[in-house]
């Protein structure tokens, strides 16, 4: 997801032990059976980030192939609810809030870098609801 604050964006760096460690990444998880897109992030950043937050849009599907495992993301876009706890790293190692300029400054999950750019795109667009 790709959560929006004061012209921000949040990122998350992957804690050491787990898949892509010390690289960062939108927040997020898998979906459960039987779970949407929407229905998962609320969920998953309940458990991550013990924020609120409401979808404002949905971008294009980004399949990758890892070495190892294949994914398929589906980025939503997203800012928090107004009375909304401000997001905490209960599972990753970091936070940090960076310009969209930016994002191609850490070292992202090249899984994200589509991710980036259908995000870059539709802020190109006009930002398009969906
Ligand atoms: N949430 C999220 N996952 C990503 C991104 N980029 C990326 O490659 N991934 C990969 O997609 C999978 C996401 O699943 P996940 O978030 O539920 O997995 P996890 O390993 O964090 O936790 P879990 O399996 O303990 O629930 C991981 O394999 C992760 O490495 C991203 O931007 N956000
Ligand atoms: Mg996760």
């Amino acid at each position: 997801m790709l959560l929006e604050h004061n012209d921000r964006v949040l990122i998350a760096q992957r804690p050491a032990g787990k898949h892509l460690a010390g690289w960062w990444e939108f927040p997020g998880g898998k979906l459960e059976a039987g779970e949407d897109a929407a229905t998962a992030l609320h969920r998953e950043l309940d458990e991550e980030l013990g924020c609120c937050i409401e979808v404002i849009a949905a971008l294009p599907a980004c399949p990758h192939r890892y070495e190892t495992v294949s994914i398929v993301l589906h980025p939503l876009v997203a800012r928090l609810t107004p009375d909304s706890p401000a997001p905490s790293p209960h599972e990753h190692a970091a936070l940090d809030w960076l310009p969209v300029e930016q994002l191609d400054t850490v070292p992202l999950a090249a899984a994200d870098l589509p991710v980036l750019a259908a995000y870059r795109t539709w802020l190109r667009q006009g930002r398009p609801s969906t």
